[in-house]
């Protein structure tokens, strides 16, 4: 296979801004600078990056929920702006740290999950109630969840079931927005497990946007380390970590890891 063909997400020359009003005065915020990278196919990315640095940004961004101002984010090769079609919505799904407020609290756990199904897929409804016992033990839970509803479930239990969503429509690429980091360490880790089971299994490919560098290292094959909207360095294997040459990138690692 050609590296070209292995690319599942292209982005090129993304900016940025907004604008600001502070005491009725109206000011640009460049947020994103001129940002290019790829994703492969089957791979994780990491993006880390300090509070405020455009990761979440970023990352709205590549799932089209937001437009960029200049640039392009091809998906397959096709401008995931230009084609915001059914198609894209099946292929590209969100997970964020918010698991709470991302779930309508009215809704059962077979509500939540069945939504992408009943609005992009023409499955009948015992269909539908089979591909949801599928979801909810993909996600390490046993089908009495369904019943319940998100203030019967812990942090994690929740977040399992914002996955489940996810991977409803058998998308090929997920975005995951700190998805881990409102979690204790332990499952936390339960539920980096549970992601690298579902990568395997349903084939698909990751961006995890955090300012964590612990989840980066046990689930990341490369990593961005992103510094005011701009790519400030970029490791495409994690076993080379350690090979870091910036400033910035070595005081996020000397965090966690001692040299
Ligand atoms: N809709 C918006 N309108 C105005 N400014 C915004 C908007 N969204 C983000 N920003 C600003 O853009 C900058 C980057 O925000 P963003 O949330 O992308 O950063 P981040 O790296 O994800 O931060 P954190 O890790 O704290 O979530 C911040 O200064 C933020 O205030």
């Amino acid at each position: 296979m050609s590296s070209e063909n292995n690319i599942l997400l292209k982005v090129s020359n993304i900016t940025k801004s907004y604008t600001e009003k502070k005491f009725l005065k109206k000011s640009v915020k460049n947020v994103l600078n001129d940002v290019s990278f790829s994703l492969k196919k089957g791979k994780c990315l990491g993006i880390i990056g300090e509070s405020g640095s455009g990761k979440s940004t970023l990352g709205r961004i590549l799932t089209g929920i937001e437009n960029a101002d200049n640039g392009i984010v091809e998906f397959e090769g096709k401008n995931i702006h230009v084609k915001k079609n059914k198609y894209l919505k099946r292929e590209i799904s969100i997970v964020f740290q918010n698991y709470v407020s991302s779930v309508n609290p009215k809704f059962s756990v077979a509500e939540i999950i069945a939504e992408p199904l009943t609005i992009e897929s023409r499955l009948k409804k015992d269909e539908i109630q089979e591909e949801l016992k599928k979801l909810i033990e993909s996600v390490g839970l046993s089908e009495e969840f369904l019943q319940r509803f998100p203030n019967e479930l812990s942090g994690g239990q929740l977040q399992r079931v914002c996955i489940a969503r996810a991977i409803a429509t058998r998308p090929k690429f997920i975005m995951l927005d700190e998805a881990v980091s409102s979690l204790d360490v332990s499952t936390q880790v339960e539920i980096l497990d549970l992601l690298q089971e579902l990568k395997k299994e349903y084939n698909l490919s990751y961006i995890f946007v955090t300012h964590d560098l612990l989840t980066i290292t046990y689930i990341c094959d490369s990593v961005i380390f992103f510094k005011d909207g701009k790519i400030e360095e970029e490791i495409s294997d994690i076993e080379n970590l350690k090979n870091i040459k910036k400033d910035y990138s070595r005081k996020l690692l000397n965090a966690v890891i001692e040299f």
